[in-house]
């Protein structure tokens, strides 16, 4: 009689079912906790206490900075966020040796609606800073997908959306930062003071110092986003469409496309309005909505259409159904029964899926999933979707365009000119006979690498350091880890942060 294998059967319904832990338990403390730092942030902006604070929480960094420095310097430092609660897909393992720096800065300091910029907190999210703008009429140019997503993050890592082909990256709507350094001075940065260090900040991932305020410009905001859906059945379609809409000089304020197979796709055009036509307003942000990229993908059928979209549902059109992530952990979630009863509690936090998540699902994710942000040159999308196609064949893929603006940092085009690139998201499972994960994202990096483009590091980077400094310009960074006091001795490098043996 051969024995029964528990191991087998509790890692089953450990992936199987670990929707019935998410729907019963993460959902709700989910919710509990949205609810809890909304109001949170409601009152502290209402009673406008948050800017005396600051000064307050900026001694702390200071003091604590000082003190490591007193204490000899024997390990580098991080910040103190729990790597559960970071919108990347693994956890750093260099927080459990570094000394932790505790910034719990996350608030919204000032809006000066004469100067058009907002004063946030490293750790303020998209979603907290798009409820506080759009109330009041403005928004910021480049408004990030998911609302965990916080300021610091995308400063320190990076921050991309349908607007960036006109706004560029999320540093590049950045006035200016306040930094606590090495040696515990505090000090600000913009084009006009300490030019060099402010060029160096953005995908530092925290290896220059501590961010603890960031200037951000702000634009108006109105109320609707009238989005036009441009089906498309031909990869030579795509990227005639997909081009001609990222070039076009005038409008086009917003543009994604979303590839459902390798022949079909939908171009998706924004512009933000005032007024909607009557019958043509679409409120997917609302809990019992279908989850946006399936809606959009029932456009293949119908045709091209126009829709009016409220701009905070369009700013987290993807938030409900993290892209298209959602399905492999509540399968039935786009279902009419399910989004009606419990619709209201989605999406999980991804920082509670990170903490909760069992050793089988971690293995899961490592072996039988493939989660990659590629930036690459826009001339070079049909040969880059061409690579995915091979090595993956994941799909949806997330198509998102960008101006990458000649400025000196770690990012730099070909030529030392603007440049059109495109960010390519592909997450879910590959269905190729032989995906292993090391080589074939080593051979995606490779790709990726040979066409100027560049990987972004929330995802597993298999890059060696040589490799890693090809891709990303180092000169001005290490000029400034040599001119920054201290800086060497108290934090490594970027690399020694993102690659794939940095985290767990
Ligand atoms: C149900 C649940 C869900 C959670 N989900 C998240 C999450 O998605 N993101 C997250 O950062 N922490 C999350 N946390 C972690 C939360 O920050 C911890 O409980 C933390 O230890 C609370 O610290 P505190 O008691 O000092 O509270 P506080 O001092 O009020 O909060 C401090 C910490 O909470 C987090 N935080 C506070 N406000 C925000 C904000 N507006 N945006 C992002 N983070 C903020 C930051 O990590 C900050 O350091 C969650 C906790 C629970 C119980
Ligand atoms: N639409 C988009 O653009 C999306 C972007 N992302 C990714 O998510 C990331 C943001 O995730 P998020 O959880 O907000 O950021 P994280 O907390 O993951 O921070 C990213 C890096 O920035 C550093 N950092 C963060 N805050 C500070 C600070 N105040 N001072 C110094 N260093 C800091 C962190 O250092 P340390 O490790 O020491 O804490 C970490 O290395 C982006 O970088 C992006 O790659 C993900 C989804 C969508
Ligand atoms: C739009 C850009 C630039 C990036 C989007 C990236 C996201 C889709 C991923 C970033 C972190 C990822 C994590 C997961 C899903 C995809 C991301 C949100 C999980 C929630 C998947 C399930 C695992 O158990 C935990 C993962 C945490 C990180």
């Amino acid at each position: 009689m051969p024995s029964f294998d528990w191991k087998a059967v509790q890692k089953h319904i450990l992936i199987h079912y670990r929707w019935v832990f998410v729907v019963l338990f993460l959902l709700p403390l989910s919710a509990l906790y949205d609810i809890y730092f909304y109001v949170r942030s409601w009152l502290i902006f209402r009673v406008n206490s948050a800017p005396r604070q600051h000064g307050r929480r900026l001694q702390h960094v200071q003091r604590q900075v000082k003190a490591w420095h007193d204490s000899g310097q024997q390990q580098h430092m991080c910040t103190a966020r729990p790597g559960w609660q970071t919108i990347s897909f693994r956890q750093a393992k260099y927080k459990q040796i570094y000394t932790n720096i505790s910034i719990n800065m996350i608030d919204i300091l000032e809006l000066d609606t004469q100067k058009q910029t907002v004063w946030c907190e490293p750790l303020v999210t998209m979603g907290q800073l798009t409820a506080t703008l759009v109330e009041l009429g403005w928004t910021v140019p480049v408004v990030p997908e998911m609302d965990d997503l916080t300021i610091g993050g995308l400063v320190m890592g990076s921050g991309i959306e349908t607007s960036s082909h006109k706004a560029g990256l999320f540093q590049h709507s950045c006035v200016s930062f306040e930094l606590v350094l090495a040696d515990g001075s505090a000090v600000t940065c913009s084009e006009t003071e300490n030019a060099e260090l402010f060029y160096s900040v953005p995908w530092s991932y925290g290896t220059l110092g501590f961010l603890t305020a960031v200037e951000i410009k702000i634009v108006p905001a109105k109320r609707f986003v009238r989005l036009e859906y441009r089906p498309c059945n031909s990869p030579a379609q795509l990227l005639q469409e997909f081009s001609d809409a990222t070039k076009r000089e005038d409008g086009n304020q917003f543009v994604e496309a979303i590839c459902f197979t390798r022949e079909t796709a939908v171009v998706m055009v924004g512009n933000m309005v005032d007024s909607a036509e009557p019958g043509k307003v679409n409120c997917i942000g609302r809990w019992h909505m279908p989850w946006f990229f399936k809606h959009v993908e029932s456009f293949l059928s119908s045709g091209t259409a126009v829709e009016y979209l409220p701009i905070r549902d369009y700013y987290h059109r993807h938030t409900r159904s993290i892209f298209w992530e959602i399905q492999d952990i509540i399968p039935f979630g786009n279902n009419v029964v399910f989004r009606w009863l419990l619709g209201w509690l989605v999406p999980p936090k991804v920082s509670l899926l990170k903490l909760t998540q069992s050793q089988a699902i971690k293995e899961l994710y490592e072996n039988n999933h493939f989660i990659q942000d590629m930036l690459v040159p826009l001339d070079r999308l049909g040969p880059a979707l061409d690579c995915f196609h091979q090595e993956v064949q994941i799909y949806p893929i997330w198509l998102c365009p960008f101006l990458l603006p000649s400025r000196p940092g770690m990012l730099q085009s070909v030529g030392d000119e603007d440049r059109f690139y495109v960010d390519i998201g592909t997450y879910g499972v590959p269905h190729v006979a032989d995906f292993k994960p090391v080589e074939t994202t080593r051979r995606v990096e490779k790709f990726v690498r040979e066409n100027n483009g560049f990987q972004m590091l929330y995802a597993d980077s298999y890059l060696t350091r040589e490799e890693f400094r090809q891709m990303f310009d180092h000169k001005l960074y290490d000029k400034l880890r040599q001119q920054l006091p201290e800086t060497t001795k108290a934090f490594p490098e970027v690399y020694d942060k993102v690659n794939r043996n940095a985290r767990i």
